[in-house]
């Protein structure tokens, strides 16, 4: 499991791309027959890739070194999330059907998870959180999450937030998570732009073209900086960077917090002209 280390905000000014996309973006976590992580230091989040092939044995969720666990769930919560196809995941015995945009919460102390593919093209996303209390496994199908419209057509930025864990929803220790897609024609995600001090924030760009590209932004009002993502990119958001961007054309994005407190309202928002 690759390590990234936490940053504070007057490195990130100095970085080169190269160095801000080693610590910031996470590319290729999306490989054939393989589950592959990242543990992020902000709020110790591991991120994950999952793509199991049809008919192939179900891929089992490991037991990373890096943890000095027992068991991946030990000590953590995790949320899979289907971001296209459609899976059947195993936690302990019990099999919970996904399609696209579901997401499976597993509660700490879960001993067994695995990942078989139901249909082609089928990749899951992996979040976990710390969590020191056990929450019941819980399938939140995307027709279950609450659903709201934001954002209008005039800013470029109409887009529909659903939002799946969430401190009004199933409980979970720390993740709060959610999939927002932007309307066809709209391009801006999360304006205005805002900050989270008590939780870092993770996206992940799905259902972007091949050939286009998504421009995310991130850093303090007065010192942004930039990383251009194709489909599949993760973005690590630490708690005192904005995060918002523009794609060149229609995408999702899956977003997942940890930190602090599970309160969504709970943000600083940068008006326009201050970025
Ligand atoms: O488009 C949006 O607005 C979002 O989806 C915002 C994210 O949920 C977020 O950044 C919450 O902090």
């Amino acid at each position: 499991m690759h390590i990234r280390h936490a940053t504070h905000p007057d490195e990130l000014v100095k970085m080169t791309d190269e160095e801000l996309r080693a610590r910031f973006v996470i590319s290729d976590l999306f490989v054939p027959g393989e589950v592959r992580a990242v543990y992020s230091h902000e709020d110790r989040m591991v991120l994950g890739g999952v793509q199991p092939r049809p008919g192939a044995a179900p891929l089992v969720l490991e037991n990373y070194a890096d943890l000095r666990a027992e068991f991946f769930c030990q000590r953590r919560e995790l949320a899979v999330t289907c971001i296209g196809g459609s899976a059947t995941v195993v936690v302990d015995g019990t099999a919970h059907a996904l399609g696209a945009m579901d997401v499976l919460y597993v509660g700490q102390g879960s001993r067994e998870v695995s990942f078989a593919a139901d249909a082609e093209g089928t990749r899951l996303f992996l979040s976990s959180a710390i969590s020191h209390a056990t929450h019941p496994t819980k399938l939140i199908p995307a027709t279950e999450a609450l659903t709201t419209q934001t954002g209008e057509q005039f800013h470029a930025n109409e887009r529909t937030v659903r939002k799946h864990l969430h401190e009004d929803g199933a409980p979970s220790s720390q993740l709060v998570l959610g999939i927002t897609s932007p309307h066809e024609g709209n391009v801006w995600n999360s304006m205005p732009p805002h900050t989270h001090d008590r939780r870092t924030e993770v996206y992940l760009y799905f259902g972007l073209g091949e050939g286009e590209r998504l421009f995310h932004f991130m850093g303090t009002p007065g010192r942004t900086r930039h990383v251009v993502l194709q489909d599949g990119d993760v973005v690590i958001s630490p708690a005192w960077s904005m995060h918002f961007g523009a794609g060149t054309s229609n995408y999702s994005f899956l977003w997942v917090m940890a930190g602090e407190n599970q309160s969504f309202a709970d943000m600083d928002q940068i008006a326009v002209p201050q970025i």
